[in-house]
């Protein structure tokens, strides 16, 4: 029996992937292989030392402590592009947001009592709450991944005009986006030249506080600044001076903090970007078949810190090995399996920086002085069998 420990609400569409028979799902789980989470952060947390997998139901993994899990061998996933339409669709009210004075328009309705005279006033104080188009204005886009190029091909068809920043854009998300999205060759031209400025990449050491003084100094007084990525990428002080001096417009955010409450030019979410019916399920239940995979096979897909594998099963016992990517290794491993005359049906290695990661099919179950073996080569992190062997 599999043990899944969730945090946070998650789909049920995505726990009812997990069977009865071989899942125990629940969130106060002792002794669990895998942890099924949203944003629930795991930095502080001790790992138990039965946890193998993380699943991510979402895009973002700064709420998870990579390097602890490299080091550990647990294999950290997510569910790239899973909630990438419920962000783009948020961001199309935030520009409307910015652009219309709808928040400020729809508190002074709330604030009337039912008084006769009620449409001259409302005509007479519309006047306050005019705003401009979003058609033939610049937006420009910070990160063009899943969510980022789905953002930027919305603003085309909105008949926007695109600029667009990624400087490691990846093969798939070129292929998704637009030939008519102007690729920019530095932050600095484009917060210059763009209307609306939409940020979509993750928070690294590289992006913490990215967008700064330095940044907004040469930005329009038009300037819209749309945070759906995360708070700290953003220097939440640099903003409220450049609100506060009239040199941007309105910043709209997903991640209210003590220092940007109630700022008039500010716009705030309580990061419910993903909070659909339909981005939590697809989540849920890419996660789920991800964590699956990876219990019940050792096969890794969307791994954000293993290399992605897959063996089809040729025999019902498989050996999974997790080591430091040093070399020999691998010949320690066929070499002890080979001591023990057990015969290897099939096995894949695969690496991806510091890790590597094997996958072998085995005619018979290893003994216990076989994995005693493997689990002593000292750059082995971890050794699974899976299959329905005996061990003392
Ligand atoms: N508000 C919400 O509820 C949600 C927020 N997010 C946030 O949005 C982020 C992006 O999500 P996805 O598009 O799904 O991720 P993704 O991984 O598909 O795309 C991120 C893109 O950012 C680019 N990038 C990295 N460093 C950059 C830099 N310095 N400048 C410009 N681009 C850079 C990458 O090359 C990549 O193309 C997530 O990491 C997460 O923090 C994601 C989903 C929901
Ligand atoms: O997927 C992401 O990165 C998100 O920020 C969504 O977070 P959530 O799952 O709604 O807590």
């Amino acid at each position: 029996m599999y043990k899944i420990r969730t945090y946070n609400t998650i789909s049920v569409k995505g726990l009812n992937r997990f069977s009865r028979e071989d899942y125990e799902v629940a969130s106060e789980l002792p002794h669990p292989d895998a942890f099924l989470i949203r944003s629930q952060k795991l930095h502080d947390m001790e790992f138990p030392e039965t946890l193998k997998a993380i699943g991510r139901a979402g895009a973002g993994v700064n709420n998870v402590p990579l390097e602890r899990c490299i080091e550990q061998g647990i294999v950290v996933f997510n569910a790239p592009g899973a909630n990438a339409n419920a962000v783009k669709e948020l961001v199309l009210a935030g520009m409307l947001l910015g652009s219309r004075d709808i928040y400020a328009g729809m508190k002074f309705v709330e604030s009337l009592d039912q008084q006769d005279g009620l449409d001259p006033l409302l005509e007479k104080e519309k006047k306050r709450f005019a705003g401009t188009e979003l058609i033939g204005k610049t937006l420009g886009v910070v990160g063009l991944g899943n969510i980022g190029s789905l953002v930027a091909n919305m603003g085309l068809a909105l008949g926007m005009k695109v600029i667009g920043y990624d400087p490691a854009i990846s093969v798939e998300a070129a292929w998704r986006l637009s030939s008519d999205v102007e690729k920019m060759d530095n932050l600095n031209s484009l917060f210059g030249r763009a209307d609306y400025i939409s940020l979509h990449l993750p928070v690294l050491d590289a992006t913490r506080g990215l967008v700064s003084d330095n940044l907004l100094s040469g930005v329009k007084p038009s300037l819209v600044l749309l945070n759906f990525a995360r708070g700290e990428i953003v220097d939440n002080s640099a903003i409220v001076r450049a609100l506060d001096d009239g040199r941007m417009h309105r910043y709209v955010s997903d991640f209210p903090a003590n220092d940007t409450l109630r700022h008039p030019g500010i716009l705030q979410m309580p990061h419910i970007g993903a909070s659909t019916g339909e981005a939590e399920e697809n989540c849920a239940i890419m996660v789920a078949d991800q964590l699956m995979d990876f219990l019940e096979n050792g096969n890794i897909a969307n791994s954000v810190n293993f290399p992605n594998i897959a063996l089809p099963r040729t025999t019902p016992v498989r050996v999974t090995i997790t080591n430091r990517n040093v070399p020999k290794v691998l010949n320690q491993i066929t070499a002890i399996i080979a001591e023990h005359d057990i015969n290897i049906v099939d096995m894949l290695n695969k690496s991806r920086a510091d890790l590597a990661y094997n996958i072998i099919d085995l005619e018979a179950c290893p003994t216990d002085d076989s994995l005693d073996a493997l689990r002593s080569i000292e750059e082995v992190i971890n050794v699974r069998v899976l299959g329905s062997c005996q061990y003392r």
